[in-house]
């Protein structure tokens, strides 16, 4: 149904930055999947985590949801009654694939959680009281200083025990852990297919657009924006998935 990532397959003369367009979208679940360690892992367990802290009769957030796939993974696993899901995203060609593949799930299960597909920016989309907020590999490329108000945004918009699921991809202060998990990344990108040439063009593709933090940089941001407890849930290699408490 998608097709094989081979966007950065063919030397460019220039580089230009990465942008969730029409291409992207159609070959997304290949690349996030070849391109993510542990993936598929972090969307499964997405499900389970929410379908232990959502709350009936709320409303559940997937903020930066691509072609839904974490939304997807909620409604196979969400019991609470009266659940809604939100799923926003500002790239247009993500939103209209992920209506059609979200329609498509309404036939394969019972009850589904009825789930609303918004064209927005998370930026400055305001946002009703709520139990759960995901947010997976989204927050790396909101611009560095619009960050902590979005997450002081999301803490507000939480009721009482709602929790936020946020993974990224990490950077690490020290040298030796950031060159070594890197090579490792590389690594795993190589052994699913990719090739010098297409490693080393997506990363130029995505350096000025995607800017990872540290993990301390993570948990020092999220207090500020008053949420009283957070920690890691996965990690492999530099991507990793944390859980902050309200
Ligand atoms: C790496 S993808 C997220 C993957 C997806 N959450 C998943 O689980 O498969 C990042 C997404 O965030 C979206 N995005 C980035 N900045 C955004 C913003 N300010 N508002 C809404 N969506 C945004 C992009 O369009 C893209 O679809
Ligand atoms: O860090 C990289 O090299 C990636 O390809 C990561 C990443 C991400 O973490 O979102 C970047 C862009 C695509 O959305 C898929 C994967």
């Amino acid at each position: 149904m998608t097709d094989v990532d081979k966007l950065f397959a063919t030397p460019f003369s220039k580089v230009a930055d990465f942008a969730f367009d029409e291409q992207v979208a159609r070959v997304f679940p290949d690349m996030i999947k070849r391109s993510v360690p542990g993936y598929p892992t972090i969307i499964e367990s997405i499900g389970l985590i929410a379908a232990q802290h959502a709350q009936p009769q709320s409303l559940i957030y997937d903020l930066g949801c691509s072609l839904g796939a974490a939304t997807q993974s909620m409604r196979r696993h969400v019991g609470s009654e009266g659940c809604q899901i939100v799923a926003i995203d500002n790239a247009a060609a993500m939103v209209e694939r992920c209506r059609e593949y979200l329609s498509a799930q309404d036939a394969m299960l019972e009850e589904p959680l009825p789930a609303q597909v918004v064209l927005g920016d998370i930026v400055n989309y305001p946002l009703a009281p709520c139990s759960v907020v995901v947010l997976n590999f989204t927050l790396q490329f909101v611009k560095p200083e619009e960050r902590l108000a979005l997450l002081t945004r999301i803490r507000q918009a939480l009721q009482p025990g709602g929790v936020l699921i946020l993974s990224e991809k990490l950077n690490f202060a020290d040298t030796n852990t950031q060159q070594s998990l890197e090579q490792l990344h590389y690594a795993f990108k190589r052994a699913n297919g990719y090739s010098d040439l297409e490693i080393a063009q997506k990363r130029s593709a995505i350096e000025y657009v995607m800017l990872p933090d540290t993990q301390e940089q993570h948990q020092q941001r999220l207090q500020q924006a008053g949420f009283s407890h957070s920690h890691i849930w996965f990690q492999c290699l530099n991507f990793c998935s944390m859980i902050a408490h309200t």
